[in-house]
């Protein structure tokens, strides 16, 4: 008897090609130059962008983060500071740090590296950090601007993300989209940001218990877990684009996806790379929102809000 396996992959051999690379360094290249140029236009009216980025502890990857962070606004002429704290730093003091970054109207954005050593409620600094400078858009409000279609700022990597999407010229209007995972910073953004683009959107996650039964439905997959080989060829229908969040180690030591890459491309029309996909696009969103702050301040002629609101309307929003 003829293999179900065998005819279907004859038939991606038939009908596919390799996937085309989705090249997010290329991209942030292209879009940092144009938030360069816009950064430059506003320093030449006086106004240099700022983003204020705090870490607390020693975690190594982070501290590798915050300095690439740092080192981009650099790259297209932010102004930045970066505070690093010990891990004993108090949940008060980080409050109050706070409260003196939102009153400082030479920073338009602030940024918290998470994970938080256990004694600090990440989600009371979070709500701390003015709506106005909330350039990760973790915060609740910023999380219902997005549900609600308002704008307010995006979550950096679900925005990346719907960009390196984009770059595909694949318009998502009534395509079927899976999202593998249901996290607060990616998973359930990012459905909401593809639903905005018109795509039905179906989210999976651990409790999910045929996950490639979804996955091979769909026209793009994105794949936000956090385990290695969570997405393999045989879950993807053949011309699909896969985007893969995933930041992991393999055996080796080497810096991995959620998505099985050399056997996903065989099937897919477009997949992005780790590392040189997602990661670098996150850097480059969260520069966007640090200016668009800027803009927005510019614009409004206003200060950003001078102190935490969780409730208050954002000032100078377009
Ligand atoms: N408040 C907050 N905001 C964040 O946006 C945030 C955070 N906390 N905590 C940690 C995660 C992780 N994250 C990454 C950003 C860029 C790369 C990145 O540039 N990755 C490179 C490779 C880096 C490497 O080689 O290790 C790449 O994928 O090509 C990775 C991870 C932002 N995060």
């Amino acid at each position: 008897m003829r293999g179900s396996y065998n005819s279907v992959f004859a038939q991606r051999r038939a009908f596919t090609m390799p996937a085309q690379l989705i090249d997010g360094v290329l991209l942030s290249k292209q879009l940092r130059e144009d938030i360069a140029a816009r950064a430059a236009t506003l320093a030449a009216a006086g106004m240099q962008p700022g983003l204020a980025v705090i870490l607390v502890g020693e975690d190594p990857a982070s501290q590798v983060y915050v300095r690439n962070k740092v080192k981009a606004c650099g790259d297209v002429g932010f102004h930045s500071v970066l505070e690093k704290y010990e891990a004993d730093l108090s949940e008060q003091a980080l409050l109050d740090r706070i409260a003196a970054l939102n009153a400082d109207p030479a920073v338009h954005g602030i940024l918290v590296q998470m994970p938080l050593p256990k004694h600090i409620d990440p989600s009371k600094v979070i709500e701390a950090i003015s709506t106005a400078k909330d350039v990760d858009g973790y915060s609740v409000l910023s999380a219902g601007e997005l549900v609600a279609n308002l704008p307010g700022f995006r979550p950096c990597t679900p925005y990346g993300c719907m960009k390196l999407i984009e770059t595909t010229g694949i318009d998502l209007r009534g395509k079927h989209a899976v999202v593998i995972g249901r996290s607060n910073t990616v998973g359930k953004p990012m459905a909401l940001l593809l639903l905005q683009a018109n795509a039905t959107v179906t989210i999976c996650h651990s409790a999910t218990p045929d996950l490639g039964y979804h996955t091979r439905q769909a026209d793009v997959i994105v794949a936000a877990v956090g385990r290695r080989n969570t997405l393999t060829a045989e879950m993807v229908k053949p011309g699909a684009i896969v985007i893969d969040v995933g930041m992991n180690r393999d055996d080796a030591g080497k810096l991995c996806g959620d998505v099985d890459f050399a056997g996903v491309s065989e099937v897919a029309s477009h997949i992005t790379p780790v590392p040189g996909g997602v990661g670098p696009m996150t850097i480059t969103m969260l520069l966007m929102n640090t200016l668009e702050s800027a803009e927005r301040v510019h614009t409004s002629g206003q200060p950003p809000a001078g102190q935490a609101s969780g409730m208050e309307p954002k000032p100078g929003l377009a």
